[in-house]
């Protein structure tokens, strides 16, 4: 097989599956020799380097719509992955051309439009403030097109001074930062902007700042540095709350940072209990919670499992976001190019004791007499951590808990879960990458079912029975897909739509007897 045309299937396993460089290249199964893998292996890793500009690049070049004949919609390898490997090495390599033969058409059909897209990408360089075009890519797994900085509005409420985000941006105007209305990244120097999915708090800055540092803002607890994703879930499991609800529950708090924006969207107001097993990192959150003037906060040094939930009968909200692989913090993402490709034993072992760990968590939180919301996060890309724990955890609360709507978690956030795991309701949680100027990281939010809302649920075609069998679907949707690259992502999700089960307990059958009255009554009113 051409030698291209195994690195984009590579690459197209890599985006579907999230494994390492070489682990996507023995299971695409690229057979090719030790020399030629490690040709592949380097032509991929390279390309993810630049993958953000060449993805830019296509978006301004639209190479797709100008070779539909080459470069076709559904096609195996997909044709974004082989456009990628091929811009790759025309634009980017020390070489600088395409190692094919001019007559092959994919080659040829990019050669048409070299002329415009070094233009282009040069005007990119440009913009960025590079001095070279391989300047423009990032060190493997690294975020650098943005530095994330919270505004904690709790100080500007608990100290003597103006600590209000009006001060702030007179604060950094002064320090010689210009605001800026719109999103660009990377961001441009001494430029910052709010970011778009949390305009209310997050700031945006280049990725080589420092002008917090010995500042009285930081110094003071009243800007918090926190990466993008891990400020998702705070937001998340405090949408729509109000005071008069109830008191939250941080369940695995330490070092503190969601516990403090949970805090801050508070009001400060309420009761929010922080709970921390270890005792060094406890001490840590203690002293970030002060610094922060989180006076809310009710802190336990002590294990969140071994609570009883009967004693928090006022709490409506419960974040957990317990250990995890961190397989998504950026700098751990180097094992995306040195893992072996016999992702050990191991790793595999200690993935299921993790999720069994934070499956248990969740179990535990849904025993709270009046929680009505549940965040479950991850800094893991792990399906096993991530959507087959969700999936887990649905099938344990045995009907009781469905994911909330998409609409109540963070809605405009693009990235969503893997549907080959969670079929049609993996729409309802967050995933996060590092092309999205983020950490790896995962959100999900349980809402309890109500009564009178199971008529809902199945308006809503049957969510929570659906993602239970199709994460049955999904395995074998994911098995089917390794067995078969030929298929797309859009095909994978289709994959995980399976046939309901024959209804089983009398429950099951209540509810499909309902189900079938519901259709029944559609059928009329249509
Ligand atoms: C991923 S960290 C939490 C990070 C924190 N949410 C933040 O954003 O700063 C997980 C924390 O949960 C704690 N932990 C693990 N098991 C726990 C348990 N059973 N009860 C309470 N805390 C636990 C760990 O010690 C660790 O500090």
């Amino acid at each position: 097989m051409n030698f291209y045309h195994s690195a984009a299937r590579a690459l197209d396993h890599l985006d579907k599956h999230q494994g390492s460089v070489k682990g996507s290249l023995a299971a695409a199964k690229v057979g090719a020799t030790a020399g030629e893998a490690r040709r592949i292996l380097a032509l991929i890793i390279e390309t993810l380097k630049y993958r953000d500009v060449l993805q830019e690049l296509i978006k301004t070049v639209p190479v797709y719509k100008l070779e539909r004949e080459v470069f076709r919609p559904k096609s195996s390898p997909s044709s974004n992955s082989l456009l990628l490997v091929l811009m790759h090495d025309l634009l980017f390599s020390s070489k600088g051309k395409i190692e094919a033969s001019d007559k092959w058409p994919p080659k040829a059909a990019l050669l048409r439009h070299q002329a415009r897209l070094k233009a282009e990408l040069v005007r990119m360089q440009i913009k960025a403030g590079k001095s070279s075009v391989r300047d423009m890519g990032r060190a493997a797994g690294s975020t650098v097109e943005a530095r994330y900085v919270r505004w904690n509005p709790n100080v500007d409420l608990c100290r003597a001074g103006d600590w209000t985000l009006d001060a702030l941006h007179a604060h950094l105007k002064q320090q010689g930062m210009t605001f800026i209305d719109e999103a660009v990244y990377p961001v441009p120097a001494d430029k910052y902007f709010m970011d778009p999915h949390l305009p209310n708090e997050l700031l945006v800055f280049p990725p080589s700042s420092t002008w917090w540092v010995g500042d009285k803002w930081y110094e003071s607890g009243a800007v918090i540095l926190q990466d993008k994703a891990s400020c998702m879930p705070a937001a998340v499991v405090m949408d729509g709350w109000d005071e008069a609800e109830g008191a939250c529950i941080d369940a695995t708090a330490a070092p503190g940072n969601k516990t403090s924006f949970m805090s801050a969207l508070m009001g400060n107001k309420s009761t929010l209990y922080a709970f921390e097993k270890s005792a060094n990192r406890y001490k840590t959150l203690v002293r970030m919670l002060d610094t922060a003037k989180c006076t809310n906060v009710q802190t336990t040094r002590g294990d969140f499992t071994e609570t009883d939930p009967r004693d928090y009968a006022d709490v409506t909200r419960i974040l957990l976001d317990p250990s995890c692989s961190g397989s998504g913090i950026v700098n751990r993402l180097d094992y995306l190019v040195d893992a072996d490709e016999n992702e050990s034993d191991d790793q595999a072992e200690r993935l299921e004791k993790l999720a069994a760990f934070q499956l248990q968590m969740i179990q535990h939180a849904f025993k709270f007499p009046t929680v009505r919301r549940v965040v479950y996060s991850t800094c893991s890309i792990h399906a096993e951590e991530d959507e087959r724990v969700v999936a887990a955890a649905l099938k344990a609360g045995k009907g009781a808990w469905r994911l909330a709507p998409r609409s109540s978690v963070l809605p405009t956030w693009e990235r969503r879960g893997l549907p080959e795991e969670l079929g049609k309701v993996a729409d309802r949680v967050i995933r996060c990458l590092p092309e999205d100027k983020t950490n790896g990281f995962f959100v999900s939010c349980f809402e309890r079912v109500q009564d009178g809302d199971e008529e809902e649920q199945e308006e809503e075609g049957q969510e929570v029975e659906a993602a239970d069998d199709e994460v049955v679907g999904g395995k074998r949707a994911r098995e089917d897909a390794e067995d078969d690259d030929e298929e797309d992502d859009a095909d994978a999700g289709e994959v995980a739509e399976v046939a309901e089960p024959k209804p089983k307990t009398a429950a099951q059958i209540q509810r499909a007897r309902r189900k079938k009255k519901l259709q029944k009554k559609r059928k009329i009113a249509t």
